[in-house]
């Protein structure tokens, strides 16, 4: 098993913010594990800080995961979901953050698609919508609208979200690779198709992983990921490189899960505690 390309290189001297500060942007109350396990996945990849922005009531339950975490509470609404107004403390907070990764747990509410449209206005910074940010992007109908060169940006959808995003069946994974790939040139992005196996597209480049199985097929895995691309991205891989390694690394750690539980009865919480081992066993392996 030889990752795609190397892990990024930690140098004797090297401090934390070498590494990157990251944000993981999500959860709603019901979904708070979503975007956690996304945020201790970046931890686990190698991020030199992470931070977590949810709607406020779901900020002790975040920060109750993993006490390396810094938590941010934005404004939220009855339901516990971002309100229209969490944009105001998000536009102050996000300057300083290396990457940014956006969806797991968010929900399409009004203050989520907010969050969306001002993530797609930070051109310059790298960042990963997943999850319920791709469905905000349905909803607003970014597959049509006209080209645009939307900055180092990396969607992960599975197939549904593809098929709400393209109108591509997910039952067709050609098309709808093909489908990513148009839509990924159209909006200058790298788009990672998840699936057995996982195809990565950009305007004119296609990878295709040879990692993970299906015990993979367990709710959570994808957030992981998610945490896992942003937090590569960070460490001042391109978009296309930190997708990459993501995956194989997301789909390695799968099978380091699958071989352990095996995979009928793997969790996404086991891919993430296979995720720091795995990178020790490669981090200096001649590539
Ligand atoms: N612990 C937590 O907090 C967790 C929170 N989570 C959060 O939940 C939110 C909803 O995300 P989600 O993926 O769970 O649901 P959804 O968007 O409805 O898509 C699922 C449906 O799509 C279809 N489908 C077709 N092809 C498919 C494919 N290849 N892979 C997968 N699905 C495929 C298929 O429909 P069917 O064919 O069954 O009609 C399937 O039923 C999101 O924000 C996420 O972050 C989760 O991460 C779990 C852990
Ligand atoms: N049969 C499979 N073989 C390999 N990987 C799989 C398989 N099924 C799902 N996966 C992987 O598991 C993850 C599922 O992502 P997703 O559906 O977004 O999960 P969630 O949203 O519940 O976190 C993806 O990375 C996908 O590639
Ligand atoms: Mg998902």
């Amino acid at each position: 098993m030889t990752p795609p390309l190397p892990f990024p290189p930690r140098d004797s001297g090297a401090h934390k913010g070498d590494f990157g500060r990251v944000l993981l942007i999500g959860g709603s109350r019901g979904m708070a594990g979503s975007i956690s396990l996304s945020a201790i996945a970046a931890l686990h990849s190698g991020s030199g800080l992470v931070s977590v922005a949810v709607p406020d009531r779901c900020l002790e339950t975040v920060a109750s995961f993993h006490p390396c975490l810094m938590t941010i509470p934005l404004k939220d609404d009855a339901r516990g979901q971002f309100c229209s107004a969490a944009i105001c403390e998000l536009t102050e907070r996000i300057g300083p953050f290396d990457a940014i990764g956006c969806g797991p747990g968010m929900t399409v509410c009004e203050g989520a698609m907010e969050i969306v449209k001002l993530l797609l206005r930070q051109r310059n910074c790298k960042r990963v919508l997943d999850a319920d940010a791709i469905n905000c992007l349905a909803k607003m109908q970014w597959a049509t609208a006209p080209a645009s060169d939307a900055g180092p940006l990396v969607l992960t959808p599975h197939g549904g979200e593809l098929q709400r995003l393209t109108g591509v069946n997910a039952k067709d994974r050609e098309a709808q690779v093909d489908a990513a790939q148009s839509l990924a040139a159209h909006h200058g992005v790298t788009i990672v198709v998840k699936g057995g196996p996982t195809v990565v597209v950009d305007g004119d480049r296609r990878w295709t992983n040879d990692t993970g199985n299906p015990g993979m097929a367990t709710g959570g895995t994808g957030d992981v990921l998610t945490g896992t691309i942003t937090s590569l991205l960070g460490q001042g891989m391109t978009p296309w490189d930190a997708a990459r390694l993501g995956v194989w690394l997301h789909g390695a750690a799968g099978d380091a899960a699958a071989k352990r539980q095996g995979q009928t009865g793997m969790t996404a919480l086991d891919l993430l505690q296979s995720l720091a081992p795995l990178t020790a066993v490669f981090e200096n392996r001649a590539i």
